[in-house]
């Protein structure tokens, strides 16, 4: 069985009387793509704030493969193998692809002088790995004259760079056409094969659909529904779970599969 690698514990947020997060219990396993689902101010952004360790939970508990961990933070999130790939990508886009994958973490000499030729070889070895080559550009090319989706990739590459385990994908394929959305399914697939996991967060629940073996559907900061896809079978059952969330009337569509939890219906 793949090892569970993190693990959320009733996690509560609240905000004065506004809870973001009511209480979400979820877990990640090693190797797999989570698609994190929900409407408008659901709680997801407050969620991926919180696994990064930007945003400090009121209450819950967060296991790490297994173990609790007290305080916490950044840093914890950090060593805990968990990158997160927020909607700007926060890429230096004048810079090259080399720069921004080794920024803050450079690979150094024995001198201290930076080791331009070990970061070209460790770049093209990582965007190698997640499935991102093309005969147009190096790893000396300027991040602004990529496209939205290899930019994803690049990002993407920087977080395996510094060590991810779980790489969380902050709406990667918003705004994307069709082509660069299926580069970015081609990196999370590259990915997931090599043994890391993915939490996907996206409006387009086709695209989520797509990608993901499993679903979380968040309301009202809490989890509606964690599915995975067999059980879901269609994406119109999930589109229609998910309306059924939003303006609850008659039966829940997903009432005949084993994994619903009815905690908002
Ligand atoms: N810093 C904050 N101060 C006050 N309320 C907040 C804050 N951050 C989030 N909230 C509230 O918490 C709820 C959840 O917001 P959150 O941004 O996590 O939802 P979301 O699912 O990411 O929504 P969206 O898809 O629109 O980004 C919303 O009601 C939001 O207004």
């Amino acid at each position: 069985m793949a090892e569970r690698l993190i693990e959320l514990r009733d996690i509560k947020k609240s905000y004065g009387n506004v809870f973001a997060v009511g209480g979400v219990n979820m877990a990640i396993d090693q190797g797999e793509v989570v698609g994190l689902l929900g409407d408008n101010g659901a709680g997801k952004s407050t969620l991926i704030k919180i696994l990064a360790g930007a945003v400090k939970p009121s209450s819950g508990e967060i296991l790490v493969r297994g173990k609790p961990v007290h305080g916490w933070s950044a840093a914890k999130s950090r060593a805990a193998g968990i990158e997160t790939v927020f909607q700007d990508r926060a890429l230096a886009v004048q810079q090259t692809i080399v720069r921004n994958i080794f920024m803050g973490r450079e690979i150094t000499t024995a001198m201290g002088l930076l080791n331009v030729g070990k970061q070209r070889a460790e770049a093209e070895r990582l965007m190698r790995d997640i499935g991102f080559t093309s005969k147009v550009f190096s790893p000396d090319s300027i991040v602004g004259q990529l496209s939205g989706g290899e930019r994803q990739g690049v990002a993407i590459a920087r977080a395996i760079y510094n060590q991810a385990d779980l790489i969380v994908l902050d709406e990667p394929t918003t705004a994307l056409s069709l082509t660069e959305t299926e580069k970015v399914f081609r990196f999370v697939r590259n990915v997931r094969e090599s043994g890391r996991s993915i939490l996907f967060i996206g409006h387009n629940i086709h695209h989520v659909f797509d990608i993901a073996e499993r679903f979380v559907v968040l309301d009202r900061g809490r989890v509606a529904v964690e599915i995975t896809k067999p059980e879901v079978k269609t994406v119109d059952r999930l589109i229609a779970f998910m309306e059924h969330v939003a303006h609850p009337a008659g039966a829940n569509p997903l009432d005949d599969s084993p994994a619903t939890t009815g905690a908002n219906l």
